[in-house]
């Protein structure tokens, strides 16, 4: 068993006739990038609240390290929250060096801290200025700054990707690995699929509420519906129509993109292929993350639609 780190165990919350979560479950291990994905309003925000114990479930429980997490396990989270909560009219440095001692680091540990973190993130220059005069991006380094200030045992992001330029995904991306490597568990949400992809050891994938899908990015893929790719120059429109368990999903040129069913025999789409002509290429194709994303979400609609 591997050791227990951030547990959110069957968590449910209502906002009145709103289920907001129900039975939300999953867990972040030590030195493990978590990435938390859904649609809007499926529940992500309201997750990380819960975690940080601003907002209370209705049922369910959160552990860190195997016991239920309290007042003070809470003081070792680091969180960015997604409405972003720095004080626009103080200054850069005097916010950071003010939350870390919040978290209980001596006066010293927390200047050092400041100094470190604003280095780090590329905001060093930026200490004595007040944060309402800084670019959007540039407050944003200074929000990650704040969560990472009092070098905290549990990281929780919501969205901290956001609005960032390509060189800020960059350092932040740095930044989370390393909090990993270091046995620190980070979970973070976002809609910027391919960089959840690239950088999450587990995925997430959330819908109204509930866990849908849960694993690694290959884990993910292969538990997605087959698509294959047909490169066959003579075969005209509809060749594959009526092919049982197919779905044509598109053509290029002389490639048909073609997705199965559970249980469809790929064997007959090559004796269709090569009934029309010579056959260059046939090859299986693993779902992205986004085609991922998209089936599931989908799925909803007709689950609603069928209602
Ligand atoms: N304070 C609130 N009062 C009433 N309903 C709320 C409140 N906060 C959230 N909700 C509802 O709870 C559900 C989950 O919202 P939540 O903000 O957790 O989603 P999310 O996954 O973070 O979405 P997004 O990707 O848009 O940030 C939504 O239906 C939302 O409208």
């Amino acid at each position: 068993m591997p050791e227990p780190g951030l547990e959110i165990d069957a968590i449910s919350k209502r906002y009145g006739k709103v289920v907001a979560l129900e039975k939300m479950t999953f867990d972040v291990r030590p030195g493990e990038l978590f990435g938390f994905v859904g649609s809007n309003g499926a529940g992500k925000t309201t997750t990380m609240r819960i975690a940080l114990g601003v907002l209370s479930a209705d049922a369910g429980e959160v552990r860190f390290a195997g016991s239920p997490i309290t007042h003070e396990t809470r003081r070792h989270i680091g969180y960015m929250p997604e409405e972003r909560g720095l004080y626009p009219k103080m200054k850069v440095g005097e916010q950071l060096t003010y939350l870390a001692r919040l978290h209980g680091m001596t006066a010293a540990d927390a200047k050092a801290s400041t100094e470190r973190w604003t280095e780090r993130l590329g905001v060093a220059g930026r200490r004595d200025d007040e944060v309402e005069k800084l670019s959007l991006g540039n407050q944003q380094r200074v929000q990650l700054a704040a969560a990472l200030v009092h070098e905290p045992r549990i990281l929780v992001l919501d969205e901290p990707f956001s609005g960032l330029d390509p060189v800020a995904v960059d350092v932040m991306s740095k930044v989370l690995k390393e909090k990993a490597a270091d046995g620190v568990p980070v979970v973070f949400s976002s809609h910027q699929l391919d960089l959840v992809e690239r950088l999450c050891d587990r995925i997430g994938i959330v819908r109204s509420g509930r866990m849908e899908a849960m694993g690694t990015v290959s884990q993910l893929r292969a538990g997605g519906a087959v698509r294959l790719l047909v490169d066959a120059p003579q075969s005209g429109d509809g060749w594959a129509a009526n092919l049982p368990g197919v779905t044509v999903l598109g053509r290029d040129g002389a490639v048909t993109e073609l997705e199965l069913a559970d249980g469809a025999d790929d064997q007959l789409v090559i004796r269709a292929a090569l009934a029309t002509g010579p056959v260059r290429e046939f090859t299986r194709k693993l779902p992205s993350l986004t085609d991922l994303f998209r089936s599931v979400v989908t799925e909803h609609h007709h689950e609603e639609a069928a209602a």
